[in-house]
């Protein structure tokens, strides 16, 4: 244990992002209708090159002009790879109203990357005068980001949230398969002719929620490619939530539903953590460090587990 108190992480529902094209502004009002608590609206991959400029537009005219209520509202810029990213900052931040709360910054690969948006974002706050600061959210999603997923996540003080992004993390890594996220078929153990499938996605999910709770940063599921396998998504969303990731991506609005079931603690669960607080607060006045609990130990460690899953449900107003 270090003596270094572990930062809390923003205190905001996260439990489904959904993406929509900035190219496709008739479904801005169906986002903002939604029932996911982040609206990411796109300028990166789900754009054309040459509707980059239009998608733009769409995007700043839509931050002012459509009621996204109390959601969280961020604009996935392109990487720092292509020729555009300057222009999203630029445009956006010169010429969007103060309803935009975050930017996301896809295909991270090092702390520099978040310096030098940083630098432009903080310049432009600086020269237009704008009052709200704008927080960051990053991708991890290439073998670069893996690897310095830690530096990243100590990167500025505007980092918010860190998502997985399955398709290109896949690509990047040279990872034989075109599904997003989920069941791989080739990927599995053999006993006695019996096949037991495994999670590729795991120790990319484990390293980005180490790093994100080492830095009080949000960890997040990103996309599910297949939107007409309810089950798969379940599956994969409730193996992200027991690593302790807070939410998932969308990628159709089909899929918000079911993040938001999976990252809702449930009644039972709940009522069970606070059946354990109580416990542990008799057991404290009797003078005891640890109690019995549905005939199993609960102690200052189960305190802490379930004051995780109150809070959750504090969040959510439960
Ligand atoms: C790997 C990555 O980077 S993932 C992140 C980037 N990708 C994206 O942003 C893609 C987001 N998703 C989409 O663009 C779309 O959902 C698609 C292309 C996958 C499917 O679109 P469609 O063919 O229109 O889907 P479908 O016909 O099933 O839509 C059903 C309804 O939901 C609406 N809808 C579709 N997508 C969305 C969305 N993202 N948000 C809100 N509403 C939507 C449609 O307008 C339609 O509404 P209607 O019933 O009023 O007519
Ligand atoms: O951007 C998301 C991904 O999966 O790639
Ligand atoms: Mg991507």
């Amino acid at each position: 244990m270090s003596f270094k108190i572990q930062p809390a992480a923003p205190a905001r529902p996260n439990r489904c992002q959904l993406f929509g094209p900035g190219s496709r502004p008739a479904i801005f009002e169906k986002m903002a209708a939604s029932a996911a608590d982040v609206i990411n609206l796109d300028l990166e991959d789900a754009v054309a090159p040459a509707d980059k400029p239009e998608a733009r537009r769409n995007i700043i005219e839509a931050i002012g002009d459509v009621n996204w209520g109390d959601k969280t509202l961020s604009v996935r810029i392109n990487g720092l790879d292509t020729p555009y990213w300057y222009r999203d900052v630029v445009d956006l931040l010169e010429n969007c109203g103060e309803r935009l709360d975050q930017i996301m910054i896809p295909k991270v690969g090092c702390a520099g990357d978040l310096y030098a948006v940083d630098a432009l974002v903080t310049a432009i706050e600086a020269a237009k005068g704008r009052k709200k600061r704008i927080a960051f959210e990053v991708i991890i999603e290439t073998a670069a980001g893996i690897a310095h997923v830690e530096e990243i996540a100590a990167a500025s003080p505007r980092l918010e949230a860190m998502s997985l992004g399955a398709a290109d993390f896949a690509a990047s890594m040279g990872m034989a398969t075109t599904g997003i996220g989920g069941t791989q078929e080739d990927y599995y153990m053999i006993r006695e002719g019996q096949k037991y499938w495994s999670d590729p996605w795991h120790w990319a999910q484990t390293a980005i929620v180490a790093a994100c709770r080492t830095h009080g940063i949000l960890p997040v599921d990103g996309p599910f490619g297949d939107f007409s396998d309810d089950e798969g998504f379940r599956a994969q969303a409730r193996r992200s939530a027991v690593l302790g990731m807070v939410g998932k991506w969308a990628i159709h609005p089909k899929q918000i539903a079911l993040a938001n079931e999976v990252f809702t603690p449930s009644d039972a669960a709940v009522t069970e953590a606070r059946e354990i607080l109580a416990a542990m607060e008799e057991a404290q006045a009797r003078g005891e460090g640890a109690a019995v609990y549905k005939g199993r130990l609960v102690d200052i460690a189960s305190v802490r587990q379930a004051e995780v899953i109150v809070r959750q449900a504090e969040l959510i107003g439960l």
